[in-house]
């Protein structure tokens, strides 16, 4: 089973128009309302692609009820803590390039705190926790890696979406997967932008090296790349008009991690992952298993 822990979930309200105009009334062409959260969206397609998972997070009021309904309409296994504040809404604006207004959310109290911690006692060996996204209010800056010896002693396997610090931090207790894009990467070690694939993978190579399992580096359009103890592989992606940023990366890493859980085949994991981030960047929405199996057809791996 993968958990995924989404503990700011959000309505993501993806609104379109031609041009964005600051201090005047714009008229939207188009507006869609999401159940969101980077946890919902590894679970959305983790379903997607037919595998066991269950959504853990915190959701309240009205903005709760909208995301646990959209979530059970698709039959989506949730087991969220309630919360007395509102879930926040987070706006995706689509004009000549695309803003996100990501709401803080609600502040969670001690005894919700309590209450999400104690579904970790469901946790069995070979279950992967997958935790992602922002902290809402109330939770120490340590609540993902508080929750790590706590995965560990269920003999489960984590993987924590992260970067900077914070990522740097998780590695000794060896995430099942880590995936920096290749900005973040470079950021990490204080670099400038990487000009080199070499380059890329050496730093790549340094998060195997305190301890990751394996190591993603998506980079957009340009592919992805794939580093663990015994290989380093490139994985192209397809050209076809991008039009949605937004759960790219949440898709890869579903992919990836959910067929790992599988499977134990690196390989076909980072090509699922990449079909799945692709097929998300080419979709209004989270992609859809017609689509992830049309991209996968398109994807060449080659060892570097
Ligand atoms: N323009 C694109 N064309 C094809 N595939 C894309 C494009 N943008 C993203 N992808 C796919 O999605 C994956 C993740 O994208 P990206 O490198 O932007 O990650 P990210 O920065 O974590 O994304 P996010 O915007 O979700 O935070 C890429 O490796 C690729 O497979
Ligand atoms: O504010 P956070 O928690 O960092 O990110 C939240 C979010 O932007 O991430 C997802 C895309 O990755 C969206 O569904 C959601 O709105």
């Amino acid at each position: 089973m993968i958990y995924s822990v989404t503990l700011n979930p959000s309505i993501d309200y993806v609104i379109e128009l031609p041009e964005l105009e600051l201090g005047a009334v714009n008229r939207l062409t188009h507006g869609v309302k999401l159940p969101g959260g980077k946890g919902i969206n590894v679970s959305r397609i983790l379903q997607t692609l037919g595998l066991p998972t269950t959504a853990w997070g915190f959701l309240g009021g009205f903005t709760g009820t909208f995301i646990q309904d959209r979530l059970d309409a698709i039959d989506m296994p949730c087991d969220f803590t309630k919360t007395a504040g509102d879930t926040r809404i987070n706006v995706k604006l689509k004009a000549a390039s695309e803003t996100e207004l990501n709401a803080s959310g609600p502040t969670i109290d001690a005894a919700e705190i309590a209450a999400f911690k104690n579904k970790l006692d469901k946790l069995e060996a070979g279950d992967v926790v997958v935790m992602s996204g922002s902290l809402p209010k109330g939770l120490p800056n340590t609540f993902y890696r508080d929750l790590i010896p706590v995965i560990h002693a269920h003999k489960a396997d984590f993987v924590i979406d992260t970067t900077g610090q914070a990522l740097l931090d998780t590695l000794p207790d060896h995430p099942l997967v880590v995936k920096p894009n290749h900005h973040e990467l470079a950021a990490l070690f204080g670099d400038p932008e990487y000009t080199s694939t070499d380059a890329i993978i050496k730093a790549g190579r340094r998060l195997l090296g305190l301890g990751a399992q394996h190591v993603l580096i998506s980079m957009a359009g340009a592919g992805a790349l794939m580093i663990d103890q015994d290989h380093a592989w490139h994985g192209t992606v397809p050209k076809q008009p991008a039009v949605n940023s937004v759960g790219a990366g949440d898709s890869m890493l579903a992919g990836f991690t959910g067929t790992f859980a599988q499977t134990h085949d690196t390989l076909e994991s980072f090509k699922v992952g990449i079909a799945c981030g692709s097929a998300t960047a080419f979709s209004e929405d989270l992609a859809t298993a017609d689509k992830i199996a049309e991209v996968k057809q398109t994807i060449s791996i080659t060892e570097v």
